[in-house]
């Protein structure tokens, strides 16, 4: 965390993903007063100000509280807003940018669009974060072009890292794959787990008796995906005596083509995030 020390951190867009990202920075020893977040809602401003983080209304246009105050004050400004507003949200600062590195969190908005938004400012990494950050279990996707000096890589990778696991791509395409595997992918567990409880209140279980095993089991197949040194092929084979339980299981998903199913979920994710960038370049 040393990189962060001191540093001056603004998010531009105080919701769900910002939300986590600061909690990883908090968790981290990074002090609130350090961070600053702008959102136009009074409720989301309300509950940040009670953990001391500094607030900014986007609307506001007094000397003290208006969109530029927390871009120029910034050492790292995170762009943390839908891709389909970034042009008009930028707009209103993109001139006080002189040295901050930007850092985007946002799906498929490219690092060229996006530096058109902010005026030709070439300051930029792009990052692909999960919301797991909130309890710094996150994963993220990073891309930095070759212009950005290895001082800057590193503040946003310390940034990240204060969320979970970082992990750079070579190529700005690869970050759609990135939003397949792990920005869009918590949902896909979620989903899975929620399934999964569904049918164990069908088979005659309490609906908090299959929440609570379906949940421990998520969590202990992911550490032990994680922590065995095994690959995922080899854990299942353990789980899978021949002719029991677990194999009718696994036939039964694979007859209804499970790999494929995910497959097509997660080129469909892909599909949509190079749509948005197409559509955010036109
Ligand atoms: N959620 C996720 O799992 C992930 C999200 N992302 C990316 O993160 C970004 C944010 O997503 P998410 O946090 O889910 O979205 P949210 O809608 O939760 O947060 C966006 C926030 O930005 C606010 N906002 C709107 N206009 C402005 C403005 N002019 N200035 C400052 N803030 C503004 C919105 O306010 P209001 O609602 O009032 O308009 C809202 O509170 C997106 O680009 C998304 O692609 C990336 C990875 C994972
Ligand atoms: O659904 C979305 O578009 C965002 C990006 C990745 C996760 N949530």
């Amino acid at each position: 965390m040393s990189e962060l020390k001191g540093k001056k951190i603004s998010f531009i867009g105080g919701g769900n993903m910002a939300q986590a990202l600061i909690s990883g920075l908090l968790a981290r020893g990074i002090k609130p007063n350090d961070i600053t977040v702008a959102d136009p809602s009074q409720d989301i401003r309300d509950a940040l100000k009670s953990q001391k983080i500094n607030t900014v209304d986007p609307t506001g246009t007094t000397d003290t509280n208006n969109p530029q105050i927390a871009a120029k004050t910034a050492d790292v400004i995170v762009l943390a807003v839908k891709p389909q507003v970034m042009d008009k949200v930028v707009a209103d600062f993109a001139d006080v940018l002189d040295r901050q590195l930007v850092i985007s969190v946002a799906a498929g908005l490219s690092t060229d669009s996006l530096s058109k938004m902010l005026g030709g400012y070439q300051n930029i990494v792009r990052a692909m974060p999960n919301t797991p950050a909130m309890i710094q279990k996150g994963a993220t996707g990073l891309y930095a072009n070759d212009s950005i000096s290895e001082t800057d890589k590193q503040l946003a990778a310390t940034l990240m890292a204060a969320s979970g696991l970082v992990s750079w791509v070579e190529q700005e395409e690869q970050l759609h794959a990135v939003t397949a595997v792990s920005g869009s992918a918590p949902a896909y567990f979620f989903y899975m787990i929620e399934s999964m409880i569904e049918a164990g209140v069908e088979q005659g279980l309490d609906r908090k008796q299959a929440a609570a095993l379906a949940m421990q089991t998520a969590l202990g197949a992911a550490q032990m995906a994680i922590t065995s040194g095994e690959a995922p092929a080899e854990l299942r084979r353990k789980v899978t005596s021949p002719n029991g339980t677990t194999q009718a299981a696994i036939e039964s998903l694979q007859q209804d083509d499970f790999a494929g199913i995910i497959k097509k979920a997660m080129q469909a994710c892909y599909t949509r995030s190079e749509q948005i960038s197409q559509e955010l370049a036109d």
